[in-house]
């Protein structure tokens, strides 16, 4: 390991002048949540009384306290972790949060300020301003250790490397919990780049296994809130994540951070209120999830409204009417034109149908059209005849029914899919009434936008309603703000009049958006992005038209037999406009011997795409194997697994198989071996559990033990990639097959 600047390690009273500083920033800390209680109380103390809308001011400013409160204790753990010595003799403290003394003089810099820069970036070849920079290890209030890295001249022709060794050492060597930790105090150069990137357009972030792409991608939300405020905190950050699980095991993250307004959803919640629970072949899915499928909907929205297939008498108010196929066309056409979605165009296409019968009416019997029309237009109207023929022209439709008659219709999907060949359609072919699958969300999104709402008056009424009421609210609150001066310039008019709207539980901006489907975010983060299809790129697209995106991921653990040798593959051709990949190049997490296996493996089964990962360290004993007496003889494996529980003091372990056998091995394991939990067990807070690759997505453990590797890899060379790569300590691979091609049995 490269160790480019000079390090020199404190001890004792070299960093007692930091502890002073950590104290005076606990400090004032405290007063701040002093403060803040206090302003809760006052508010709460006021009481029920006064009129409804000083109530809903009070609950407002209440529940605005309450968060800043909830924001200041969640920062306790490791306030300060930095400090830098400028040339200039100056030094900067760096820490969770900005903190400011009572006189408003700077204490503590927020690590995402401009200032706090240097303690990521600096190096002995661009020190800028930076004499020295010293990362601190803090136990609850107090420095424990300290590390510092002269930034001077003689290091200078070093290459850049890792910074804060000792820290970021122990960070990785630490045992897991089960939840992952922020890494505020450890943060590396390339992943500092991508945390500070611009907010423009879309960023895509390529990183083998183990390079912080999860925590890059969460730093980098707390980041874009900070420096955006005002702008993100309206339309909010949206996280979109690969399961809930995983979501549970980053939770704990941006609170930490002191950021509490991002919402994290999975693809499936983001696109649908049901969950997919139908399975299909992963050549269904993978054509299904094809950009040109968009082309395929299109078409079959557009083949919706249908001609008239010759003139038809109709019966209006006893008298004999004739609508001519002309009629419908031409109304057709003027709906079209509008450009609106089906349902919403449908209200275009029936009022000129209508007025073309009334047109027809008036001429015939020599009326006065512009003197008669309510009259005329009544009696079309209230026509039983007319409804029905109008009607039939033009019929609303829901996604749902559309992609069903799609999917159990051949020759409707033909017609609508000429560029599918006959093979590809038949993996589409399905039942009107199974289930949906994932695949099919991103289609019924992109049907929905077609098709627009179906037609519901009141639900436009009630939108209408609430966006004046609204209006009301914000001019309102900047008045309450500007009379009693109340926000203290800690919150601003449109937070405050979101507050006084909400009803029941409180909500942020960001979690009402999850709630409306037309909503727009600021931000999107995609974890896992790799996963994503054309499709579900164009659904996230569509909630956040200014592309600025965030997408992290690697295109070699991608799942399936479906290979992407580039990120275009991945999102399709949209995905080239504006779009800028950054590169992330250490494993911070897996070992390096197990990391080169894998690598190995993966090459062997013509896997390898992006560019390697270097692990940043090894362990002794990283790679062990275990050979089973047969197939199936489970007994080899329980004496593995108790044997590696009973070497692990602290931490976690998890047996990897392939998808379909993870309930037998637990039923093998769970009698045998304490501390087993199995499927249907929580991930995050068993000590030991039995998962399928899929499941493993994104989590890390202290060691894992891999189940008949080439079972794993027949899913696809990203599973098994996936696996190999979890473990921060060992990989035990326990087969009875030969070893995959790369791997290679230690001594
Ligand atoms: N700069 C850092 N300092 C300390 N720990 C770090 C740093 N960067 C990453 N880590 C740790 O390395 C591990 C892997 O990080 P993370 O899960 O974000 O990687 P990833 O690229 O998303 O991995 P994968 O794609 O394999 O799931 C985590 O435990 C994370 O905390």
């Amino acid at each position: 390991m490269d160790l480019t600047q000079t390090q020199e390690r404190s001890s004792g009273p070299a960093w007692a002048d930091d502890q002073a500083f950590v104290a005076r920033a606990y400090a004032r800390l405290d007063e701040l949540r002093t403060d803040y209680r206090q302003r809760l109380a006052e508010v709460r103390r006021a009481g029920p009384s006064g009129s409804p809308q000083n109530r809903s001011e009070r609950d407002a400013f209440a529940a605005h306290y309450e968060d800043t409160l909830a924001r200041l204790d969640q920062v306790e753990n490791r306030l300060v972790f930095g400090r830098l010595d400028l040339t200039d003799t100056t030094r900067r403290y760096i820490g969770r949060i900005g903190l400011a003394d009572a006189e408003h003089t700077s204490l503590l810099i927020d690590w995402r300020a401009p200032a706090a820069q240097p303690f990521y970036q600096a190096t002995a070849a661009h020190p800028g301003d930076v004499v020295r920079r010293r990362h601190l290890m803090t136990r609850e209030r107090h420095v424990v250790g300290a590390e510092d890295e002269l930034l001077d001249t003689a290091a200078a022709d070093l290459p850049e490397g890792l910074t804060g060794e000792g820290a970021l050492f122990a960070a990785m060597a630490a045992a897991r919990e089960g939840r992952m930790s922020d890494i505020v105090a450890t943060i590396q150069a390339e992943q500092d780049r991508v945390i500070r990137a611009p907010r423009e357009g879309v960023l895509v972030v390529q990183g083998g296994p183990g390079t912080g792409k999860t925590a890059v991608a969460l730093h980098r939300a707390a980041y874009l809130l900070y420096t955006y405020r005002e702008r993100l905190e309206r339309s909010g950050v949206l996280l979109v994540g690969p399961s809930r699980v995983f979501l549970r095991y980053i939770e704990q993250v941006l609170p930490s951070l002191g950021e509490t307004d991002v919402v994290a959803t999975t693809m499936g919640e983001l696109l649908a209120d049901v969950p997919a629970t139908g399975t299909e072949p992963e050549a269904a899915a993978e054509v299904k999830g094809r950009a040109v499928m968009a082309e395929v909907l299109r078409r079959a929205v557009r083949a919706l409204p249908r001609p008239l297939a010759g003139p038809v008498v109709l019966d209006v108010d006893g008298e004999h009417l004739v609508l001519e196929p002309d009629d419908v066309r031409r109304a057709q056409e003027r709906a079209r034109r509008t450009g609106k979605p089906h349902n919403v165009a449908r209200k275009t296409y029936a009022n000129a149908a209508l007025d073309a019968l009334v047109r027809r009416w008036a001429q015939e019997k020599g009326l006065d059209e512009a003197a008669e029309r309510d009259y005329l237009r009544a009696s079309v109207r209230e026509s039983v005849d007319a409804r029905r023929e109008i009607n039939l022209c033009w019929m609303p439709t829901s996604p749902q029914t559309l992609l069903r008659r799609l999917y159990s219709d051949p020759a409707l999907l033909a017609r609508h899919a000429p560029m599918l060949t006959a093979a590809e359609r038949a993996a589409l072919r399905r039942d009107p009434d199974a289930a949906l699958t994932p695949a099919d969300l991103p289609l019924l999104d992109e049907l929905a936008h077609l098709l627009g709402e179906l037609e519901r008056p009141e639900a436009e009424r009630a939108r209408r309603a609430r966006a004046a009421e609204r209006a009301a609210e914000v001019a309102y609150a900047e008045h309450a703000i500007a009379a009693d001066g109340l926000g203290a310039g800690m919150v601003d008019a449109a937070t405050l009049a979101g507050r006084f709207t909400e009803r029941g539980p409180r909500l942020t901006t960001a979690e009402r958006a999850v709630g409306d489907r037309e909503w727009t975010f600021g931000h999107i983060v995609v974890d896992e992005a790799q996963e994503l299809s054309p499709m579900a790129w164009r659904a996230l697209l569509r909630r956040c038209p200014t592309r600025s995106m965030t997408l992290v991921g690697d295109l070699d653990q991608r799942s399936g037999h479906t290979r992407a040798s580039s990120w275009s593959d991945v999102l399709g051709d949209a995905a080239r406009e504006n779009v800028r990949e950054e590169v992330l190049t250490i494993n911070y997490r897996t070992p390096a011997s197990v990391m080169d296996s894998a690598a190995a493996v993966l090459r062997a089964r013509g896997g390898a795409h992006a560019v390697p990962a270097r692990s940043a360290r090894d362990v002794p004993d990283a790679l062990r194997t275990t050979r089973l007496a047969a197939p199936g003889d489970l007994d080899g494996l329980v004496h593995v697994v108790s044997d590696e529980l009973a070497a692990l003091d602290a931490g976690r372990l998890a047996v990897i198989t392939a998808p379909g056998r993870t309930a037998d091995v637990h039923a093998a394991l769970a009698d045998r071996v304490p501390d087993v939990a199995g499927p249907g067990t929580d991930p995050l807070t068993a000590r030991a559990l039995v998962l399928d690759p899929v499941a493993a997505k994104g989590l890390e453990f202290d060691v894992v033990v891999l189940l008949e590797p080439e079972e794993i890899g027949a899913t696809g060379p990203g599973d098994l990639y996936v696996a190999m790569t979890r473990p921060t300590k060992r990989l035990h691979v326990v087969h009875s097959a030969d070893l995959p091609p790369g791997l290679v049995q230690p001594e």
